[in-house]
């Protein structure tokens, strides 16, 4: 299941990449569709902005029966290898956030990537020959409180950039014992209110979903074969 946080790109990967689309799901915005791809089931479902939201949409599609979760977002660059448009496959986030806090009550954890996704993710990223960064990225709730200095100083302990609902989607999943990825385009440098040129920034999420697509080919793939 395709996990964006924005119902605009839900509606536009089910009309444009799968087949038979079915909305199954409308509740509060956060669409939801399922349909096929290259014969694969795909489902796409929105979480909205922030691990509050986030979490309970991961709760509930885990209840009805998702497996393998792989958020496709956009994230503020932090550090200065990436680039806007750039692809980043997360390995794990830095749980900066108040849903995983009340998870844990202040105790440590750290929210990782399943390996099996984040192994097809870089795999798929590979065979498409899209140009990606893989490592470690930072959830936060404060869009508009970070700065470039709060960059700087995540980006010397190799945050590659700050999104918001990662952590929480990857702590749930691991409190099911199911599998959860992330990959994010890069649609600014953290503290720049200057976007990239929404064609550029469009181009970079239609790579994003091509490889997250070809990714969950792999997975089925190896399903088959076990
Ligand atoms: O583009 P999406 O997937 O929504 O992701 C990013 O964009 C939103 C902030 O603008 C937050 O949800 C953040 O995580
Ligand atoms: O959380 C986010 C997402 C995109 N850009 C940002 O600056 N922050």
């Amino acid at each position: 299941m395709l996990l964006p946080g924005d119902p605009n790109r839900s509606r536009w990967i089910a009309e444009t990449f799968l087949q038979d689309p079915v909305l199954y799901t409308d509740n509060r915005q956060l669409l939801g569709y399922t349909g096929t791809y290259k014969g694969v089931r795909v489902s796409v479902q929105t979480t909205g902005m922030g691990c509050p939201s986030a979490a309970i949409v991961t709760e509930e599609i885990i209840r009805l029966g998702a497996r393998y979760l792989l958020r496709v977002g956009t994230l503020g660059a932090s550090h200065p290898s990436v680039r806007p448009a750039d692809l980043v496959i997360a390995q794990a986030s830095v749980p900066n956030d108040g849903t995983t806090r009340q998870f844990f009550g202040g105790a440590p954890y750290a929210p990782i990537a399943s390996y099996q996704i984040l192994e097809a993710s870089v795999q798929a990223a590979r065979n498409t020959r899209i140009k990606h960064h893989i490592g470690l990225i930072m959830t936060e709730d404060a869009f508009y409180a970070s700065t470039p200095e709060h960059a700087r100083l995540w980006a010397a302990r190799g945050v590659l950039g700050f999104e918001m609902e990662a952590s929480a989607i990857f702590t749930v999943a691991a409190m099911h014992g199911v599998h959860a990825g992330c990959m994010a385009i890069a649609s600014n440098n953290i503290g720049d209110p200057e976007f990239v040129d929404p064609a550029i920034l469009r181009q970079g999420v239609q790579s994003m979903i091509e490889v997250a697509l070809e990714a969950f080919c792999l997975i089925h793939q190896e399903a088959g074969n076990e």
